[in-house]
């Protein structure tokens, strides 16, 4: 007899994934032979799993502790601690002890001290990935697997439209993203139910981040109000949807970006000023996007630049005169000298 369906479903997400860090981590000559001298074999690809100890991702690492020796990969596990409840080192042990049971090694906690930039879970994603980006190279791992589901997906487009975000954000997750394309997310196209009935199975303890369920989070808000609200209107494949909606906007926004890529030297004279005639010429998804490629150029860092920012310096090149300077984060200004844009550090 098979495994149970969501078990098979979930080993099949993570079984793809390995097999493109397979390809991509291929020796460049695979006929070579060691240096004289040399018996080492360099060792198997390591996969880390990223996890909460929460459902998702414990249904990721048993994925993993499953699928990574048969494919000749090494598998390791780190979880982080926030630190953001009293005992949360107590749970952070727990879930190395329930990866190093399924078979993992190397596995480790991390500590982390969350800052307050950007709002609470601003903050802890920013710890928690630089505390990830550094285990990855301490072990020197091929990739670092994340439980992101398809509801995580479909949460993801729905706040981004709420905020009236443009198609890059409503793009979502990436299934590949993070330095050389360290972060996979095996589970965007599996649904949290699934990952969940799959940890029932194998009985595999799960801890449920109280975070998840508090009110005062917009995440939580909307996957505990919002999204049921929005299923009960609308019909169950909501959630589907959406997530199809962010591999489509994905492909567009691609298109989008290649595209301003090539428009941005054809708009900057010999000195590289943007030249706003030229720009004002240029469908505005591609002007704006160049826009927001120069006040990150300047400075202005991505993660604080919204859409209604790079409207602002766009109406300096489309509105009636264009005059004034918009500031931006980061101390970027944005001004118009004559026929040219001007975006630097105030
Ligand atoms: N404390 C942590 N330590 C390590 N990885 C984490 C931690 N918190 C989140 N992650 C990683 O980020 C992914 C998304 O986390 P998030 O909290 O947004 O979603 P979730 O649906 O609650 O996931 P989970 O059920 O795995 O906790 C997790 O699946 C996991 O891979």
């Amino acid at each position: 007899m098979g495994p149970h369906p969501a078990v098979a479903a979930i080993r099949l997400a993570v079984r793809r994934v390995l097999h493109d860090i397979l390809n991509d981590h291929q020796p460049t000559d695979p006929t070579a032979t060691p240096a004289r001298g040399s018996h080492a074999r360099p060792p198997a690809p390591l996969v880390l799993v990223a996890c909460s100890g929460g459902a998702d991702s414990m249904a990721l690492a048993s994925a993993l502790a499953f699928e990574a020796p048969r494919l000749g990969l090494r598998a390791g596990g780190v979880t982080v601690d926030h630190g953001l409840q009293p005992g949360s080192d107590l749970r952070a042990d727990e879930v190395v002890l329930r990866l190093r049971e399924l078979g993992l090694d190397p596995v480790e906690a991390t500590a982390v001290t969350v800052g307050r930039e950007g709002g609470p879970e601003a903050a802890a994603r920013d710890a928690r990935y630089a505390a990830l980006d550094a285990a990855a190279e301490r072990h020197g791992a091929a990739a670092v697997l994340l439980g992101h589901t398809r509801d995580d997906q479909a949460e993801t487009v729905l706040l981004g439209l709420a905020r009236g975000s443009g198609i890059r954000s409503l793009s979502g997750m990436a299934e590949i993203s993070g330095t050389g394309g360290r972060y996979r997310r095996p589970f965007l196209q599996v649904d949290r139910q699934t990952a969940r009935k799959a940890c029932m199975v194998q009985s595999l303890p799960v801890w449920d981040d109280p975070h998840n369920a508090d009110p005062a989070y917009t995440r939580s808000r909307l996957r505990h109000e919002g999204l049921p609200a929005l299923e009960k209107a609308l019909g169950k494949g909501v959630v589907e949807a959406l997530a199809r909606t962010a591999q489509l906007s994905r492909d567009d926004a691609d298109a989008l970006d290649a595209w301003a890529g090539q428009a941005e030297t054809a708009v900057r004279d010999a000195a590289g000023l943007l030249e706003c005639a030229k720009l004002y010429a240029l469908p505005p998804a591609v002007r704006r996007r160049i826009l927001r490629r120069a006040a990150i150029e300047a400075g202005a860092p991505a993660g604080s630049l919204f859409a209604r920012h790079i409207e602002e310096v766009d109406r300096l090149i489309t509105g009636w005169r264009g005059q004034g300077v918009i500031n931006l984060p980061g101390k970027v200004v944005a001004q118009r000298q004559g026929g040219r844009l001007v975006i630097r550090q105030g």
